[in-house]
């Protein structure tokens, strides 16, 4: 773990996304996650049930938080895996409208779908932001083929990042091809309030990388340590 003295002025919120095997969501506890998803989305590679996600958050610790990830779930499926894993906060990864997301009464994060290469540019990530004030976040996502997961990032410089109305609220996540190689440059441009990962910290889809974990971990924590 990188220190920082006296200590770090900021401590970005790490989600570790997709797991899928006891053994993972224990190193990633003890490594330092902040929070721990489960795709409830059956086409996915990562896909788990409500059961089986229900089994694996009770193993988490206090002040660690379950989020389940959905793709244009029906609010039966969202109900259904509320009532799994009550204490869990939403993911709406797909075409969810803000009423849809926000119809369930529980906070939730709406990942933005960037378009990656020079069509960043041409997104209105303002817009997308006003739109749902109703997000307790707003992750950004690389917009790739079929919903996420792709290990793809977008142009991070394609926005203006100090503009205090994009940054509003501590609410930005940033995703989407993150690396333990790339992280610590995204956190030191974007200045998100947390950061979520899925392909870069794996073996194979599904099946994660305990050493990947802990080097994603602490390039996080070096972009938080003021620099020298
Ligand atoms: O992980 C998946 O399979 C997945 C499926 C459908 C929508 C989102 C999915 N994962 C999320 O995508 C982003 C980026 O992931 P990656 O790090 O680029 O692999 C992340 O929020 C995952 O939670």
């Amino acid at each position: 773990m990188t220190a920082c003295a006296p200590f770090p002025l900021r401590r970005t919120r790490i989600k570790i996304c997709g797991l899928t095997r006891e053994a993972d969501v224990r190193h990633a506890v003890r490594a330092g996650a902040d929070a721990i998803g489960f795709v409830l989305y059956p086409a996915s590679p990562r896909a788990v049930t409500p059961m089986r996600a229900a089994e694996l958050a009770r193993l988490l610790p206090p002040f660690v938080t379950p989020v389940l990830l959905f793709v244009n779930a029906t609010p039966e499926d969202v109900q259904a895996g509320l009532r799994a894993v009550p204490q869990a906060l939403l993911q709406f990864h797909g075409d969810e409208s803000p009423a849809e997301c926000a119809a369930h009464g529980r906070p939730y994060i709406r990942a933005a779908r960037v378009p990656t290469g020079a069509g960043a540019a041409g997104f209105d990530l303002l817009e997308y932001v006003r739109q749902y004030a109703s997000a307790q976040a707003i992750l950004l996502d690389a917009h790739v083929q079929g919903y996420g997961g792709g290990g793809v990032s977008f142009d991070w410089k394609a926005f203006d990042w100090s503009d205090p109305l994009l940054n509003a609220g501590d609410r930005l996540v940033l995703s989407g091809g993150l690396t333990p190689e790339n992280v610590t440059d995204g956190v030191r441009l974007v200045r998100p309030w947390g950061v979520d990962v899925s392909s870069g910290v794996e073996q194979a889809k599904g099946l994660k990388d305990a050493g990947l974990i802990d080097r994603f971990i602490a390039a996080v924590r070096q972009a938080d340590c003021p620099q020298a």
